[in-house]
């Protein structure tokens, strides 16, 4: 991640002036392409593959596409279209590892060795379909996050919260290094984890959560009253309420990363269920930690080699998505620097 990143922000000049949303999408891509794809796909496939995923991105993710995916409109054919594709691009990269008998450090390796209980190993189109659905889970969730995060800092709290993490990153090259940017190291980022959360909390790229009820059962409101939920029904869950409630969140339509912080913490205020934009319980985010260090890696990397502007006005949620970005560009100005 941290070499993708490094390389990637590496071809920017001394200044400029950038749509945060293309050039975030744009490393995410790469960093997903080494971790999970592998370098082949990289170093051979990148501008297919990014283009065949944001056709799937942009025809699969209106609302109407989760309660009517199979409705018979354009943008369905066309992601149809690019999932079939990228289903044949990944098959193949899949037979061609396993022929090669080449081992490479990233997720398709690992997909690829991985057995069923039975010792059968998994198949070429079922490693395919992991690998889109991961990446369909993963990519533009993090955009998403990656972007409101920088929108946010450079947007509120008159520059203090930007600071604050500017500050962390000069303390923690003082103990560390400039060049030393490891897990360890990107673990004792508490501040900048806090501005992720906080901006994951106030624009939750998942907005609906839908479950189906396998037994009948009854829950209990803070009011007292009490609602009974029969087998069979569907239960719908919005982050963007839940993680909003002010019995849980002071101010809850502040932007406030110290929320999270020791003293504080309003993430566990109510229990396991109080912090939703991952979801929780039993199909909680299984790419959690991989979102956080990626965000980790570009934001502390941004925070020390440029200071930012941000130029165009804070964007509005796109909440005719089911995983809704910033809408429109987010217009930054950078110029180099080198945080001592
Ligand atoms: C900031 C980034 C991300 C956010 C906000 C996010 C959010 C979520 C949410 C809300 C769910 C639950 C969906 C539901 O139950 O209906 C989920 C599930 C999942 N996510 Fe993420 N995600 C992010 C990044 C990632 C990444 C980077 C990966 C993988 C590389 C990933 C892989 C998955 C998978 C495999 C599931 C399904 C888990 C299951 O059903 O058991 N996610 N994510």
């Amino acid at each position: 991640m941290v070499r993708e990143v490094e390389d990637y922000f590496g071809k920017w000049g001394e200044h400029g002036t950038v749509d945060l949303k293309q050039e975030l999408g744009l490393v995410l891509m790469r960093i997903a392409n080494r971790c999970l794809l592998g370098e082949q796909i990289r170093d051979n496939m990148f501008d297919e593959v990014t283009h065949l995923l944001h056709e799937l991105f942009e025809n699969g993710l209106h609302m109407a596409s989760l309660f009517f995916p199979y409705l018979p409109i354009t943008p369905h054919r066309r992601r149809d279209a690019a999932r079939a594709k990228l289903g044949e691009i990944f098959h193949e990269a899949v037979r061609a590892r396993r022929t090669s008998g080449r081992a490479e450090n990233d997720v398709l390796q690992k997909l690829v060795e991985s057995r069923y209980a039975d010792g059968r190993p998994v198949t070429e189109s079922e490693i395919a379909g992991l690998l889109i659905g991961m990446i369909f889970a993963g990519q533009h969730t993090s955009a998403s996050a990656a972007i409101w995060t920088g929108a946010c800092l450079l947007s509120h709290g008159d520059g203090r919260h930007l600071e604050a993490a500017v500050e962390e990153q000069r303390q923690i090259i003082f103990r560390h290094g400039r060049e030393r940017v490891d897990y360890d190291v990107l673990r004792e980022m508490g501040t900048l984890r806090c501005c992720i959360m906080e901006a994951l909390r106030m624009h939750a790229p998942a907005n609906v959560i839908i479950r189906q009820a396998n037994k009948s059962f009854g829950v209990q409101a803070r009011d007292g009253s009490r609602y009974a939920i029969p087998k069979g029904h569907t239960l719908v869950t919005s982050p963007a309420v839940n993680n909003r409630l002010p019995h849980i969140f002071e101010d809850p339509h502040v932007y406030d990363p110290s929320r999270f912080g020791p003293g504080r913490e309003e993430d566990k205020v109510g229990g396991k269920f109080s912090f939703t934009p991952f979801s929780a319980g039993r199909h909680v985010c299984l790419g959690e930690d991989y979102a956080y260090m990626q965000i980790k890696v570009i934001w502390s990397h941004l925070l020390r080699n440029f200071e930012l502007k941000i130029v165009s006005p804070f964007p509005d949620e796109e909440w005719e998505k089911f995983i809704p970005g910033p809408r429109g560009k987010v217009m930054v100005t950078y110029k180099r620097r080198l945080l001592e």
